[in-house]
Formats: structure tokens, sequence, C-alpha cells
């Protein structure tokens, strides 16, 4: 019996997002939260002939807290793609102003209502919404640093795809060979080649200029869209399919069943200090930044341990320098994000 929660269900994301998630037989209750229209979008998923039973809540109006309260109670995992998105020229930083303060709000909920949930947060911008929610959980006195994830998985479907391209390989057989680590916005975005891996002499047959490219066109892949789409958002379904792709390893290991050790697991953005060999991760390699994007094995719902890039996938001098521009961006993002929580009232 789980039940999954998504905050934000009727938007762009989290329509299809919640879609996916109905056609998972492990999920039993499927509690679709929204400030609008989730009891439509619940009542049209709910014909559809899969095991979970699927409810919509909404708020009758601002003061009305119980909606969001029924739609937590007893979650096993909850998923947040809630908050805007970006228009063209806009970056993933100009959400804050509006992100910050709902996720502060929607995780304040979660640590009072489903304190033991897994959480998933989608809502930009990650490298520090991330930080909020961590900030708002340990206010509360709640934070498991194995169970707060920040879904990078994006960045790892975009590097598969585009890295297919590039060296004429199937996508679907680059999960694990390239990996994603840091933040999710531009230059904090750190593609690795898996060195051990059969794609490493491939990969080092292409120019510089070709490699560069690919760097940034994974860096930049969401503008790419919020440019296609013109006014109209960023990425949704190729984010409902990255989004649920990280939500299924975590239902995967909440049903017993254990993160592959044959190949690298996805990454997510996570409090490094939480997590056993964390701290030293941070204070050896990462300048002490304590969120960070790695490989992580997962269950029972929760982190059980990540890979260290360092150690384990041998990272390059280039993708080293990656690193070192990406710790510079993360900083004042975590900072932010924190700061933001100390000087608010839960
Ligand atoms: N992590 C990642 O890789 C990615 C993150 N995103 C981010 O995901 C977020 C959502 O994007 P879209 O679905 O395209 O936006 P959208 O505007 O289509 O949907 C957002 C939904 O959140 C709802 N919402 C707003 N405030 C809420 C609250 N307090 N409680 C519950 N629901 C609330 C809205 O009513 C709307 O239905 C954005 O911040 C976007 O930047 C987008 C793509 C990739
Ligand atoms: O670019 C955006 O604003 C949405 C996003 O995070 C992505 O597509 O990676």
């Amino acid at each position: 019996m789980v039940k999954v929660t998504v905050c934000g269900a009727a938007g762009g994301i989290g329509q299809p997002l919640s879609l996916l998630l109905k056609l998972n037989p492990q999920v039993s209750e499927l509690a679709l939260f929204d400030i609008v229209n989730a009891k439509g979008v619940a009542a049209d998923l709910s014909h559809i002939c899969t095991p979970a039973v699927v409810n919509g809540y909404q708020p009758a109006n601002k003061e009305d807290k119980t909606a969001i309260v029924d739609a937590l109670k007893g979650s096993d995992l909850v998923v947040i793609p809630a908050g805007v998105p970006r228009k063209p020229g806009m970056t993933r930083a100009d959400l804050f102003n509006i992100n910050a303060s709902i996720i502060r709000d929607l995780v304040a909920n979660i640590g009072r209502t489903a304190p033991n949930a897994a959480i998933l947060i989608i809502s930009n911008p990650v490298n520090a919404t991330v930080p909020i929610a961590a900030e708002v959980l340990k206010k509360l006195g709640v934070f498991n640093p194995r169970k707060l994830f920040g879904v990078t998985t994006l960045d790892s479907v975009r590097a598969e795809t585009f890295l297919g391209e590039l060296i004429d390989v199937a996508p679907t057989s680059l999960k694990g060979k390239i990996s994603v680590i840091g933040g999710h916005s531009g230059d904090t975005i750190v593609p690795l080649i898996n060195v051990n891996s059969d794609i490493a002499s491939k990969v080092n047959k292409l120019s510089k200029s070709q490699y560069e490219k690919f760097i940034n066109r994974v860096q930049f892949g969401g503008d790419e869209v919020v440019k296609a789409k013109n006014g109209a958002g960023s990425a949704t379904l190729s984010m409902a399919y990255a989004g649920y792709r990280f939500a299924e390893g975590v239902l995967d290991s909440l049903a017993g069943k254990p993160t592959s050790t044959t190949t690298v697991p996805d990454s997510s953005y996570i409090y490094l200090p939480g997590v056993p060999g964390g701290k030293e991760l941070a204070s050896k390699s990462l300048k002490n930044v304590d969120f960070f994007s790695v490989p992580v094995v997962l269950e029972n719902g929760q982190i059980k341990s990540f890979i260290n890039p360092f150690e384990s996938l041998k990272v390059t001098d280039d993708e080293k320098k990656l690193v070192e521009t990406a710790l510079g961006g993360l900083e004042s993002s975590i900072k932010q994000g924190s700061s933001f929580v100390q000087g608010s009232k839960l």
C-alpha cells in the first residue's frame, strides 16, 4: 500500500506526471493537490483501469488548510512540481521570488502532516528550493536528509539523448554510462562521461568543439524548450518522464527492489552531510558546498548511499574545471535558499 501525493498536479508537469504515476501498479492511492483544477484532473485519471485510487484536493479559499492536510495524510512519497515556470529571457533564479514561498509553505505542511514521506522537489530554482525545504524541515525538527531529493534527472535524460545522437548510439543504452552531477541550472550542471564504460573510447574520438557543444547543450537544454515554447512555459513532458523515472526508483525501493549495482544510478541533488561519507566529499572535493547532485543508491524509499564521482567515476581534468565553476553558482543559491527560511515565519 503506497500513497503518493503530487503537489501542483494540475500543471504542465503535474498532469502527465500524475498520469505516469497512475499507471504504476505499486501505487495504491494517488492524491492530487493543486490550487486549481485538482478535482478535474483527478476525475479524469480516476477512469483509468489501474489499481491506484485517485483523489483531487483543492482548497476552497486561501485560508482553507484541510485540502493540503488531507492530500498529505499518510503519504509515503510527495512529488512537487508546483510553482511558476520560466518565460524567454528569464533564468531559473528569476523564479525564486514566487516559488520560494510556495515550496516553503508546502514543505512545512509535509513536515507537519507526513514527516516520514520521501520528498521529490521539481520546482525551480532547484539549486535553492531544495535548501529551502531542508531548512524548513530542520526548523520543524523533522529533517531526514536521506528522504529529501532535488530532481535533476532531466539533465541525465538530456545527456543520454544528446550524446546518443552525437556518437550514434541508442540513447536507451546510455543510462548509467553518463552521469550528471552538480546542480540544475546552466553551468552548475556537470555531465560526466563514465570512463569505465564502453562509450568512453567513442567520446574520446569527438573533437574538442563537439564535446564542448555537447556539454553546453546539456547545461542549457532547458533554454531550448523555453525558447521553442515562446512564452507558453518550459519543459513539461520530458520533465514528467524524468520525474517519473526518479519517482519509479523510489517506489521500487519501497517495494524492496534494490537499486541496480551493475550501472551507475541516477543522480539527485541532496544534502551531503546527511548521508554517510557526504561531509567528507563536500570538504575534500567540493569546497564545503553541502548540496550537490550525485548518483544515489536507494533503499526503502530513502538514500542508502551515494557514488563518489571523484573516486568511482574518475573525473577528468576538464570535468574538474566544470565542477569548480559549478561550485560558485551553487554556493550562492544555497545561501539564498537557507537565509530565506531563516528570515521566515513558518
Ligand atoms: N527540476 C527540473 O528539471 C524542472 C523543473 N521545472 C519547474 O517545475 C515547476 C512547474 O512547472 P510547470 O508544470 O511547467 O508549471 P505550470 O504553471 O504549468 O504548473 C504549476 C502548477 O503549480 C500550481 N501551483 C501554484 N502554486 C501552488 C501551491 N501553492 N500549491 C499547489 N500547487 C500550486 C499551479 O496552479 C499549476 O497548476 C516550475 O518551477 C519549473 O521551472 C520545469 C522543468 C524541469
Ligand atoms: O529550463 C527551465 O526553466 C525548466 C527546467 O528546469 C529544465 O527544462 O531543465
